[in-house]
């Protein structure tokens, strides 16, 4: 199976448009895609949008994939596993989860067990191809079903597999979470410029170039971001200020808290669900 036949997703809210619509815009063939979600307005929208089959029966999607991507939020999962169990014992697909903090174990058991599980923590802008994504898998997983999912998010964005599944919750706190955070970012950065006396879609303009560019320099790297900021440092200038005053208030702290916070709670999560399982 280096590329599934047909891709079932369950879901299909903010992340399964989003890797639906990433795969799309990079030749995967919406025929071979089915979506089931309860509100058929959401899937009518997502077949108009990208041409997929769609139905509001979780059963006869999980039937028609030899791939099924479970995106539904974490505290619907065990209801959505235990009403396709019986499907899916039957036809054994490939089974790809992208809850945050739902461990394979939990899950397998939930789809009455023994199916070959991956899990996946993406992130928003998969939806424009720059997804990052990590992704580990269970031993029952073949190394052509691996590659089938490395090429889903690849054609996406990067994916980087781990090999101790408790690395995701370090995942999701880095890359599930953190568009959010440069998102905070930019609507600060816009704020003060407007506070400075720029029109808002100037400051909206520049913030976003400023951050794209930024983003474009370290990845292509060789210099590290400590070196790219010094190079923008000039001694007395106003870089200088705002990073002493960054650095004053605790900004590094701060993102160490906030990392934590989201990485602690993706722990929480997965024993809740744990033990939601007993
Ligand atoms: N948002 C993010 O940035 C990220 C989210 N995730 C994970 O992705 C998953 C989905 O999150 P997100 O897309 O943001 O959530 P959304 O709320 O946007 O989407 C959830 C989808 O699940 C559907 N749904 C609800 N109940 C059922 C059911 N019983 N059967 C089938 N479908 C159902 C909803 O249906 P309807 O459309 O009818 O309301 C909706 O389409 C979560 O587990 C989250 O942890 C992972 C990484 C990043
Ligand atoms: O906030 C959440 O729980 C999900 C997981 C990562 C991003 N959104």
């Amino acid at each position: 199976m280096s590329k599934p036949q047909t891709i079932a997703f369950i879901g299909a809210g903010n992340m399964a448009s989003a890797i639906i619509g990433g795969m799309i815009e990079n030749g995967f063939k919406a025929e071979n895609i089915w979506v089931s979600a309860p509100d058929d307005s959401h899937l009518q929208s997502l077949r108009k949008r990208f041409g997929v089959s769609v139905t509001t029966d979780n059963r006869h999607c999980a039937q028609q994939a030899d791939m099924i991507v479970l995106a539904v939020k974490p505290q619907v999962m065990r209801q959505v596993c235990q009403d396709i169990a019986p499907v899916v014992q039957n036809t054994r697909p490939l089974m790809v989860s992208i809850a945050a903090g739902l461990e394979c174990a939990t899950l397998d058991n939930w789809l009455g067990g023994g199916l070959p599980v991956v899990r996946v923590m993406p992130n928003t802008p998969s939806l424009v191809g720059k997804g990052s994504a990590g992704l580990y898998a269970t031993d029952d997983v073949e190394q052509a079903q691996r590659d089938a999912v490395s090429a889903i998010f690849e054609s996406i964005g990067v994916a980087v597999w781990v090999e101790q599944e408790d690395l995701l919750h370090a995942v999701t706190a880095l890359s599930g979470s953190g568009p959010a955070y440069f998102f905070l970012m930019l609507e600060a950065l816009e704020d003060a410029a407007v506070a400075n006396g720029l029109e808002a879609a100037t400051a909206r303009k520049l913030a976003i170039q400023t951050m794209a560019g930024a983003a474009e320099m370290a990845g292509r790297g060789p210099d590290e971001p400590a070196q790219l900021k010094r190079n923008v440092m000039s001694p007395g200038g106003t870089t200088e200020q705002a990073i002493r005053t960054f650095e004053d208030g605790g900004l590094r702290e701060l993102v160490t808290k906030a990392s934590t916070a989201a990485y602690s709670r993706s722990g929480e999560m997965a024993r809740e669900l744990a033990k939601d399982d007993e």
